[in-house]
């Protein structure tokens, strides 16, 4: 079984990333496909920001973001969709930390904490990484209840590689959804 109660809804954080391909229409489309399902709702979503590769250099710049969704699926199900999406958007695996049509990554759910061979909750690299934490930090509000705000603020003050992190341009998805369902 995969679902709670709707008692026990909880938000939840993901990180896209994208640098090949049409980057914007391609992670317009994951948050589409995102909020297609019928236990998932977007809530929030931050501005796009064009991003320094990190880890692997050899490869195009990224655009980041992150969208905050509600959801009763439990993490185990909410990531499965998401490695879904990932494989329908033309995700291959070849290099660690190389170029892709499409990554999203599950980085906080209320809190939860998570070490098993399919997930790791909260995500093992998220707060060292200025292109996940300066979008994150565009929709994660003072007062979230698990903590995550204030763990995100203080990542940052400390945190190297900021300036490979570029606004880009806010988010589309509402007006891109409502024209393509028009
Ligand atoms: N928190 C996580 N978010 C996404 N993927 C995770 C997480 N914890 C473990 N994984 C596993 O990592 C790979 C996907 O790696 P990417 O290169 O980031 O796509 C997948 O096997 C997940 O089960
Ligand atoms: N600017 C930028 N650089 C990156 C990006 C990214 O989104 N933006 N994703 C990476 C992470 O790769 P992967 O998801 O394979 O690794 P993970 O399992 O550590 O998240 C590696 N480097």
């Amino acid at each position: 079984m995969t679902t709670t109660s709707p008692s026990e809804l909880s938000e939840a954080y993901i990180a896209l990333g994208a640098n090949l391909g049409d980057r914007e229409a391609t992670l317009m489309q994951a948050i589409s496909e995102l909020q297609k399902h019928p236990e998932i709702e977007v809530l929030r979503c931050s501005n796009l920001y064009e991003t320094d590769p990190v880890g692997y250099l050899d490869q195009p710049c990224f655009v980041n973001m992150a969208v905050a969704v509600r959801t009763s699926l439990d993490p185990e199900a909410l990531l499965a969709f998401m490695l879904d999406i990932e494989l329908r958007l033309g995700r291959e695996r070849t290099i660690r930390f190389g170029p892709r049509t499409v990554d999203l990554d599950l980085l906080w759910a209320g809190g939860r904490v998570l070490d098993t061979p399919l997930l790791t909750l909260p995500h093992p690299r998220m707060m060292e990484r200025a292109f996940v934490l300066i979008p994150l930090a565009d929709i994660v509000p003072e007062g979230e209840p698990s903590g995550l705000f204030e763990r995100i603020h203080n990542a940052l003050d400390n945190l190297d590689g900021k300036e490979g992190v570029r606004f880009w341009k806010t988010c589309n998805w509402h007006s891109a959804s409502a024209l393509s369902e028009s």
